[in-house]
């Protein structure tokens, strides 16, 4: 029999041999570096105490990662090799000896973190080496107890059996976090996890029981007190007696607490509720238990708390119901009274009695207030609706103008509200302020504020209460009700329009409005059309050129009609001329034109109705920017100022830089313009021909030199080879992200690569992967396609010229394919026979097909 071979813990793993390389005693160490890469509960810890730490290397690790000088302590039974700045004491940690020992170590210090890493001698039966190992974990946590300071940590190891939830469960409760985690260098194969407990709570008291194996791993005595029950808690402040309030026993009546505006606070005040009303006590909410609990409020929990504020809700909706009812009954009693009125008055007379006691006036008078109250109410809730809606839409407005963002309203602050003289927009108000009686006037703004405040006075916040008690149908319907009834008695309603309108005909006379009717429409239409989506059309070019088409139709010599048909070709042509460059100065053609105008004919009379036309269509703008013809004159149109600048050629810059070097070379252009070509001729009987020629040679050349124009045409083309804007952002933004994404990739390789705790295979496996995952570097291979020979198999020699990747096909599903195509084609696959995939393909070398 040969040598066994080692398996499972006895294998030498990479972590043995990794701690061989290091220098840790054990490989147990990276478990707690990769503990403490998960926590980092060494970096910040002052004194750290490791029970069951031979041979010693938790105790290397916490004195690498601890700050200098920090108090290093490990217990173990067997001795432990000197570590500096380590103490190393030898004790069993389930004594009372070591916990002696520890105390005279560490005097009063507390330590911040306490390691448990203990793995009692195993090997008699696995239930009892789970339980001594859970044992010796309370045993730990028991010494951790003791000497961790409060918000310190416990990291131990736990074997999962069935004592693993109680353990966790205690941990729990001395704890405020507790989370179990089992480390890359803990074997898969081992029951061992790690339990790292955050939070020491450091209670004043702890129950033993906690610590003993008996009851907290068999029966767990849910019954301990837990340790928040044992953390004292701090006596609330005494505050002591309202003014004027000598007695602890507080009385109110049942409609006091349906008037309460918070009937929580309300119920924390009270001690007794009664009952003032035979209406509400006979109430079948108000059971026996309600009574009840009204009789002593002190002694309620919280169940009966809450029945006593839905028996409140109840009861409050039935008295609102109540009042709708009585409202309609009123209602109907009016309309019966009107319609009948004067017969029943005749018949009730001689029939009976009249019945006219003080009762029926009582209740008259109480139906009558009752209505009225629910009249202001309707009122109220439509003033506020009306109110809403009209902050809404000035809120829109505002942010479609970009006066504001959406869901952020700059106007809404009213803090300069005393500046504005709409504060003071009523007459009233106006002739208090002028009077110079201040007092009355802020009475004035005072009470215009209350009309639409939406704060309510206490009293009115009950009414809303008890509006909101209703169902939206029923406030529908009163409302309905509410404008029969006023109709009926004639009460003159207006709408809600008609009323603003009077308030600002009667209004404050120093707002006046800066522009007329017409102004004011013509800012807001401007206003409108300067916003960004419109700044792509060319409104004011669009606006001249049906100007000068409607000037071009008018000055059409009459009695010529074969010109007509050319109107809209010469419109094009001139168009295209002016979007040149060497626009030659001097009286437009326009101008030229128009004086054939003056002399009218019948068949001008269709141009007049189109120039008509086109005039209203846009929008007056012609009258005020084109020639206009009356009578005899002839008005010289007048350049727009506010014309957009034009895009010119590069002779036209040429010939701008010129002017815009020297003021003399300016003055001579402008007077150079003026010249035997410069004014036209009536040119209404030369052939077409001619008038071409005329064109390109009456003309007196542009002062610019061929290099300049050259030099101009050059940076054009330069311009036109930079990527649009839009296209340039998008490039950058990307190579913003790639530089980003390769800046993240690098550290996480740096990470990897500064790892002492994994092999160099291992290292280059994760580097690859997060350069895969990243996608650096990933270029897309070109693979060539071959189809393989029939029977050539897989294994293919690379033909003659392919170069690179090349894979090797199956040519049957090309062929395939093929073949359903042609059988589509030939409608609905009704092909005959035909051999599936035809004839064999020619593979290998002649279809290389790239990819
Ligand atoms: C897995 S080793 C600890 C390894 C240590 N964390 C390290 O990194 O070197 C478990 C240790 O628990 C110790 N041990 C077991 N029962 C103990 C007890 N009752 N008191 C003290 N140490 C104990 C053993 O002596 C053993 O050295």
């Amino acid at each position: 029999m040969g040598k066994k071979l080692k398996v499972g813990k006895t294998r030498k793993d990479k972590f043995y041999h990794l701690a061989k390389e290091t220098g840790y005693r054990s490989r147990s160490s990276f478990k707690l570096i990769q503990l403490n890469r998960k926590y980092q509960f060494l970096q910040k810890a002052r004194a750290l105490l490791d029970l069951c730490a031979a041979p010693g290397g938790w105790l290397q690790v916490a004195s690498k990662f601890m700050p200098v000088s920090s108090l290093i302590i490990g217990v173990d039974l067997v001795p432990i090799k000197a570590i500096p700045n380590v103490v190393s004491l030898q004790e069993d940690i389930t004594t009372e000896k070591c916990r002696q020992a520890l105390r005279k170590e560490l005097q009063t210090w507390k330590v911040d973190v306490v390691l448990n890493d203990g793995a009692p001698n195993v090997g008699a039966n696995w239930e009892h080496d789970a339980f001594s190992q859970a044992h010796l974990t309370l045993m730990a946590l028991k010494l951790a107890c003791e000497f961790l300071a409060k918000g310190g940590s416990f990291i131990t190891k736990v074997f999962r059996s069935k004592d693993y939830q109680p353990l966790l469960w205690i941990f729990q409760q001395f704890f405020k976090k507790v989370q179990a985690t089992k480390p890359q260098a803990s074997r898969n194969e081992s029951a061992e996890i790690f339990v790292v407990c955050q939070g020491y709570l450091a209670p004043n008291k702890i129950d033993n029981k906690f610590f003993d194996p008996k009851h907290a791993f068999k029966e767990v005595d849910v019954q301990a007190k837990t340790v928040k029950e044992l953390i004292p808690v701090k006596k609330p402040k005494a505050e002591g007696y309202a003014d004027g309030d000598l007695t602890l026993y507080h009385t109110f009546s049942v409609t006091e607490f349906l008037k309460a505006e918070n009937p929580v606070d309300f119920l924390s005040k009270a001690s007794e509720i009664t009952f003032d009303n035979a209406g509400l006590t006979s109430h079948r909410a108000t059971t026996n238990e309600i009574k009840e609990c009204c009789r002593d409020i002190k002694v309620l929990g919280r169940k009966e708390l809450r029945l006593l504020l839905n028996w409140r809700g109840k009861l409050r909706k039935f008295l609102a119901k109540k009042l709708k009812d009585e409202a309609k009954e009123l209602e109907q009693d009016m309309s019966f009274s009107s319609s009948d009125e004067g017969e029943n008055a005749e018949k009730e007379s001689k029939k009976e009695p009249k019945k006219s006691t003080e009762e029926d006036e009582e209740d008259a008078e109480m139906e009558k207030k009752l209505a009225e109250l629910k009249e202001e109410e309707v009122a109220e809730l439509r003033r506020k609706k009306r109110k809403l809606l009209k902050e809404r839409r000035k809120q829109r407005e505002r942010v479609e103008l970009k006066m504001d963002l959406p869901g952020v309203s700059i106007a809404d602050n009213n803090d300069s509200s005393m500046f504005s003289l709409h504060t003071i927009n009523k007459a009233k108000a106006l002739s208090e302020f002028s009077r110079g009686d201040m007092k009355a006037a802020d009475a004035a703004v005072d009470e215009e504020d209350r009309d639409d405040d939406v704060y309510l006075s206490d009293g009115d916040s009950d009414k809303m209460s008890l509006a909101s008690d209703l169902d939206p149908d029923d406030l529908e319907d009163i409302e309905q009700r509410q404008k029969q009834m006023d109709a009926k008695k004639g009460k003159k309603k207006v709408s809600f329009n008609v009323e603003e309108e009077e308030e600002e005909g009667q209004g404050n006379e120093l707002l006046v409005d800066l522009e007329g009717k017409e102004e004011k429409r013509d800012s807001e239409t401007s206003l409108w059309f300067s916003k960004d989506i419109f700044s792509e059309l060319d409104l004011d070019a669009d606006a001249d050129r049906e100007i000068r088409q409607a000037q071009r139709l008018q000055s059409r010599p009459s009695g010529d009609k074969s010109r007509k048909r050319k109107a809209v070709e010469e419109e094009a042509a001139a168009e295209r001329e002016e979007a040149g460059p060497s626009r030659e100065a001097g009286p437009s053609r326009e101008a030229e034109g128009s004086e054939g105008s003056s002399s009218d004919s019948d068949d001008s009379s269709d141009d007049e109705r189109e120039i008509a036309h086109m005039k209203k269509a846009s929008g007056g703008l012609a009258g005020a920017a084109g020639a206009e013809d009356d009578g005899d004159f002839q008005v010289v149109p007048v350049e727009s100022t506010s014309k957009r600048a034009r895009i010119l050629d590069p002779e036209g810059l040429a010939l701008g830089s010129q002017i815009a070097t020297s003021k003399k070379k300016e003055r001579d252009l402008i007077n150079g313009s003026f010249h035997r070509f410069a004014n036209s001729e009536d040119m209404c009987d030369i052939p077409e021909w001619l008038l071409e020629d005329e064109k390109k040679h009456r003309r007196r050349p542009v002062p610019v030199t061929p290099e300049m124009v050259e030099e101009y045409k050059q940076r054009w083309k330069e311009i036109n080879a930079r990527p649009i804007k839009r296209v340039a952002e998008a490039k950058a933004r990307k190579k913003r992200r790639m530089l980003k994404k390769m800046e993240q990739v690098k550290k996480k390789a740096e990470a990897v690569v500064n790892t002492v705790d994994i092999s160099e295979r291992e290292k280059m496996a994760q580097l690859k992967s997060i350069y895969k995952k990243a996608g650096v570097g990933k270029e897309k291979r070109e693979v060539t396609y071959l189809v393989a020979k029939k029977g050539a198999g897989r294994k293919v020699r690379r033909p003659a010229g392919v170069k690179g990747f090349f894979r090797v096909v199956d040519g049957r599903m090309k062929k395939d394919m093929r073949g359903e195509k042609r059988k589509e084609r030939r409608g609905g696959g009704k092909g005959g026979k035909g051999k599936k995939g035809g004839k064999g393909t020619k593979a290998g070398k002649g279809h290389a097909n790239k990819k």
